[in-house]
């Protein structure tokens, strides 16, 4: 973390529950040289890892259904946002994290999830990077029911869906999450399914 025309003066915990959230003052050097005092609310909940499971055979794609309460707030009809398997690293890193979070969420036991890309899902608020991965999945990899864990609370359908009326579904809006639209478009680019 290195920038000459950043100067970080204070960090205060505005709020430190589940995640945490900072405050954070700091003078900023603008192109014509001045020093510009700021300050911005970083989110912070950890990194992130997202995967996309798809059979090239079948052309289908296995993606999650779940409540998930900030769309809801946010305009979206019943908060139950279809998705690709995802979670927090928590103390993984990526791949071991994909892994465990694609059997918990999915059922499914994949091996050899290739890493494709890493972005800052809300760089302007929220300190998060995500991995995403890709991997093939088949039939017999299914070795539970999936739906995530219930001392956590999760509740997630498992959907096993033809990729092409997945692609559909991003049109129509009924697929309007980041990183499940980022990497049904990588797919289509890369001809995987
Ligand atoms: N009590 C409580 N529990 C929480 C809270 N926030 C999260 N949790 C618990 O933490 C679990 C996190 O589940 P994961 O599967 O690890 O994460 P995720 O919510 O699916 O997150 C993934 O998707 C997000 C949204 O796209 C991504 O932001 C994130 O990086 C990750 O990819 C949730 O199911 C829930 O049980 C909270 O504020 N309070
Ligand atoms: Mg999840």
């Amino acid at each position: 973390m290195e920038n000459p025309r950043v100067k970080i003066n204070s960090v205060k915990n505005l709020s430190d529950n589940w995640y945490k959230l900072d405050k954070v003052d700091f003078d900023y050097q603008t192109k014509n040289g001045n020093w510009q005092n700021q300050q911005r609310e970083c989110y912070d909940r950890g990194n992130g890892a997202a995967i996309l499971l798809y059979n090239p055979l079948k052309k289908t794609v296995i993606l999650t259904k779940q409540f998930r309460m900030p769309s809801y707030l946010n305009e979206h009809a019943n908060g139950m946002m279809i998705e690709v398997c995802a979670g927090l690293l928590d103390a993984d890193d990526p791949l071991t994290c994909i892994i465990k979070e694609a059997e918990e969420e999915t059922g499914y036991k994949i091996s050899n999830p290739k890493k494709i890309l890493e972005i800052y899902s809300t760089p302007g608020a929220v300190t998060e990077k995500l991995f995403y991965f890709i991997a093939e999945y088949a039939d017999n990899m299914k070795i539970s029911e999936g739906g995530g864990l219930e001392e956590e609370s999760e509740e997630i359908e498992v959907i096993e869906i033809a990729f092409n009326k997945a692609l559909e579904m991003v049109y129509t809006g009924e697929i309007c999450d980041a990183k499940t639209i980022i990497l049904l478009q990588y797919a289509k680019i890369h001809n995987l399914v």
